[in-house]
């Protein structure tokens, strides 16, 4: 069953119009050059930016006119992580459910720890100890703030994923112990510089200079295909 649709969706002078369907239980690796669109692409299958052509479609409505509980259906681990410096390790954890609260359960995770035995699950989920909970998320290492903003996306309990470059902060077991998490999860989109890992996705998504170019299974993907997907011109 499709959840998300690009029709013609494209982003001038970042994306060229492309089609695609993202079906529940897939799990896509996005691959291309640096500067080739897959933070675009990711932009745009989550709402955060709009079209300038075509439609984006989330459970067959207009993504971008989707109610807030709807658009929360889709969760994004960004590259930049978007962690709120400010707050504790716990409560960055907790902004991941306000979709699911009220105001004022938002407004009290500002001022107290709220369900710190969920955040103490997920933290263990992620490998981080419960003693960083209490943490400002200001003072942690680079690996630590991405499993922050991971937990963040677990607590959000997506139904759609979409990961841009988690692994790169990450020594190679821990890269591994994410990927896996993320492949857990009901579908995800997820964009890496590892075109080795592609084996552990079902679909090979390939962007080129801001062009869907390759949309495979692994299995159909050769050395070729991959050295000119990563070629100059
Ligand atoms: N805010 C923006 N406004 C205009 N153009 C942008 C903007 N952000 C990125 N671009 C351009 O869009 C193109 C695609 O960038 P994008 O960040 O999507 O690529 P990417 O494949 O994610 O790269 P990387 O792997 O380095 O993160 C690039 O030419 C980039 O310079």
């Amino acid at each position: 069953m499709a959840v998300l649709e690009l029709r013609r969706a494209g982003l001038t002078g970042r994306l060229q119009p492309l089609d695609l369907t993202i079906d529940h239980g897939e799990r896509t690796v996005l691959l291309g050059r640096s500067g080739a669109g897959k933070s675009s692409l990711i932009g745009l299958c989550n709402g955060s930016l709009s079209p300038d052509q075509g439609r984006v479609l989330w459970r067959g409505h207009d993504l971008q006119r989707c109610r807030p509980a709807q658009r929360r259906q889709i969760g994004t681990l960004w590259q930049d992580l978007r962690l709120v410096e400010e707050l504790t390790v716990l409560q960055n954890i907790n902004t991941g459910a306000l979709g699911r609260h009220s105001l004022l359960w938002g407004l009290r995770n500002l001022l107290q720890p709220l369900e710190p035995e969920l955040g103490d699950a997920i933290l263990r989920q992620v490998g981080l100890s419960n003693t960083l909970r209490n943490h400002r998320v200001a003072g942690l290492s680079g690996g630590e703030r991405q499993r922050v903003a991971l937990a963040r996306l677990l607590r959000q309990q997506p139904t759609l994923v979409l990961a841009d470059e988690p692994l790169s902060a990450l020594d190679p077991r821990l890269a591994n112990d994410v990927l896996n998490l993320l492949l857990e999860q009901p579908s995800c989109m997820v964009s890496l510089h590892r075109p080795d890992l592609m084996q552990r996705f079902e679909r090979v998504l390939g962007l080129r200079q801001g062009e869907l170019v390759l949309d495979a299974s692994p299995s159909a993907i050769t050395e070729a295909t991959l050295a000119w997907l990563y070629s100059e011109d």
